[in-house]
């Protein structure tokens, strides 16, 4: 227990000490696990892992793990959380590099999505907009985007992927859902669709341009396989009901201990539905009307010709396909997104 001591000041544990300091800007601070695994807490919630140099990554790859970009999405937190004291505490051992983000600690403390701004709103660069640059959210998505690219960097001769891991505001008719950032040109391998699959994550919508989300700043910028993961639905610490996390937990701590995946032995349905984003919702401003209720569960089917948003200028209705709504959020400021339009792909049986 020496490393919980050094790097988490006497806290019970990492997720303690990132709430008690979260608004400090505590320097770095570093142990060596019994087994050499080195951990350093390169600032308030967050980890880097490196295993000893001569133990073998058997997937040869290196990951970024993220959860609490919003900070009442307590659930992933709360997996993330059990996860690292398994490995301090000796449970298991470390085959891969990575980074572990909690990413806006003084949100979960509040236990808000946010506090000043939307910090899924600021990768990809969006953190330098005049309009942002000075507040704490902006400093916390630079200063994580720095350190990702420093991970990734150090880590270049490796497969590097990236799970943003969410829950969702509604309820869903798909519970757990993953969204791929788009990048021109690129393919979901299938050993990432089988890698959801065995998180219990059956669900993969395309997004179909790039945005200011974390998980499209690690795919386009670092060039990893990136994804946000869409765990079930948002509630306060301490009322999650984890039993229903099992599966992304399960499938996190296999990839750590670098085990090989499982074979996927569930059937000829056992492949992802896949849907493509057609349309992203955005408030336009004053004459901006949203037709979806506010209680809506996420993936409800609207059929041609509905009638979802209109302004003075523009009246979208569902083409000739039904679309059906995700994220559908009214309460945005003007230019941000008010939810996804998508319909369904076809299934993969990768
Ligand atoms: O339930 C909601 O409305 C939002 C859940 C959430 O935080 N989703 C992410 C998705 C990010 C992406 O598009 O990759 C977000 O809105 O930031
Ligand atoms: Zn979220």
């Amino acid at each position: 227990m020496t490393a919980h001591l050094n790097l988490f000041s006497g806290s019970a544990d990492w997720l303690t000490h990132t709430l008690t300091n979260a608004s400090s800007d505590l320097p770095a601070s570093e142990a060596m696990l019994a087994d050499d695994t080195r951990v350093v807490r390169r600032a308030v919630g967050i980890l880097e892992l490196t295993p000893p140099a001569e133990r073998s990554n058997p997937n040869n790859e290196a990951l970024i793990i993220s959860a609490g970009v919003h900070g009442n999405e307590t659930a992933p937190i709360e997996v993330l959380n059990g996860l690292v004291g398994e490995l301090l505490g000796g449970d298991w051992q470390l085959a891969c590099p990575l980074l572990l983000i909690l990413g806006n600690p003084p949100a979960m403390v509040a236990g808000e999505r946010f506090l000043d701004v939307n910090m899924n709103r600021l990768f990809h660069g969006a953190h330098n907009k005049p309009e942002y640059s000075d507040l704490p959210e902006a400093s916390r998505a630079r200063l994580i985007e720095r350190l990702c690219l420093q991970f990734s960097e150090t880590h270049d001769a490796v497969a590097l992927s990236h799970y943003d891991l969410h829950t969702a505001i509604r309820p869903s008719r798909r519970e757990k859902f993953a969204l791929y950032p788009f990048v021109e040109g690129r393919q979901v391998p299938a050993d990432q669709c089988d890698f959801l699959l065995e998180a219990d994550v059956e669900t993969l919508l395309l997004q179909h341009k790039s945005g200011t989300t974390f998980s499209s700043f690690s795919s386009s910028q670092l060039g990893a396989e990136s994804f946000t993961v869409e765990l079930g639905k948002v509630r306060p610490f301490g009322q999650n009901d984890l039993s229903r996390f099992r599966g992304i937990r399960d499938a996190l701590r296999r990839r750590f201990r670098g085990a090989p995946a499982p074979g996927m032995a569930r059937g000829s349905s056992a492949g992802l539905t896949v849907f493509e984003v057609v349309h992203e919702i955005l408030n336009t401003g004053p004459s901006f009307e949203f037709h979806v209720p506010d209680n809506v569960a996420n993936f409800t089917e609207y059929e041609p010709g509905t009638v979802i948003w209109e302004d003075e200028s523009t009246c979208y209705r569902v083409g000739s396909i039904p679309e059906s709504i995700v994220f559908p959020n009214r309460d945005v400021p003007v230019g941000q997104r008010v939810g996804l339009l998508i319909r369904a792909r076809h299934r993969t049986g990768a």
